[in-house]
């Protein structure tokens, strides 16, 4: 399977604040990989860093610059400025818009792929709607299609499952994992049971990141990650395995 990024002795923060350190991460085309970690462990500031929006303190990312792969992103949709004048259809479009010329125009299979995105996703009758008139779980479905639209080699999603019901839920994991044979995809989630049951590796970020070759991590594994969390497994034995009530 062909390397497509690569982290190596990563250390990464704000100014003089270190929120990862030593972080060694390598993606493949066709990885599905979860990040779960606690609130302020890192997550989004490691996507930062792979998106290229933080630049690293030390170590290594490859490749690097313009040689970058193309990656299309979903970001937090409580990071989205809802005041924005700017209809579903326009946004769709705009993961277009670092391939095309400045003020040029999107052509005709451009909008057609953009109408086709939104149909799959059923916000098709919403498309001249601005984008501040929609629920969260409608502006997570005008993202996603934004975010694939330029069918990029690595996909990555912060907290998808936020705002989506759990019809949506089933659909959003279908819809990944056709995506998934020809992208690689990154996905961050607090729903660690969901997650868990529909990616192939997990990557603990708490400061350090410890991978997991595998969506399985037991106990013993969980102690290097240093917090506190529900064993996660599947087949035979539940999904979650809660601590006892004293
Ligand atoms: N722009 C910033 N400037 C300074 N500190 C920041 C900035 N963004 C995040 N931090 C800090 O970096 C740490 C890691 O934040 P980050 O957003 O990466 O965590 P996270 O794992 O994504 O958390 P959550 O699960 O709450 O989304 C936190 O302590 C946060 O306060």
């Amino acid at each position: 399977m062909r390397k497509i990024l690569e982290l190596k002795s990563l250390t990464a923060g704000y100014e003089e604040k270190v929120v990862l350190k030593g972080v060694n991460l390598m993606v493949k085309e066709n990885d599905f990989l979860g990040i779960i970690g606690p609130n302020g462990g890192g997550k989004t500031t490691l996507l930062k860093v792979i998106l290229g929006i933080l630049k690293p303190m030390e170590g290594e990312i490859s490749p690097d610059g313009s040689e970058r792969c193309n990656i299309g992103y979903l970001p937090q949709i409580n990071q989205i400025d809802k005041k924005f004048p700017i209809s579903v259809k326009e946004v769709v479009l705009s993961g277009l818009m670092s391939h095309k010329k400045i003020f040029g125009r999107y052509n005709s299979d451009n909008k057609q792929r953009a109408e086709e995105l939104m149909t799959q996703m059923g916000i098709i009758h919403l498309k001249n709607k601005n984008i501040g008139e929609l629920s969260g779980g409608q502006m997570q479905r005008v993202f996603l299609c934004r975010a694939i639209i330029s069918d990029p080699q690595l996909l990555i999603l912060d907290e998808p499952d936020t705002y989506v019901d759990s019809n949506f839920e089933g659909e959003l994991y279908e819809i990944l994992h056709q995506l998934n044979s020809h992208m690689a995809i990154i996905v961050v989630s607090h729903d660690v049971g969901t997650i868990c049951s529909h990616v192939k590796s997990i990557a603990c970020v708490n400061k350090t990141l410890c991978y997991h070759d595998s969506n399985v991590i037991s106990q013993e594994q969980l102690k290097a990650y240093n917090c506190p969390i529900d064993l996660i497994t599947h087949g035979e034995v539940p999904h979650r395995v809660l601590k006892q009530h004293k």
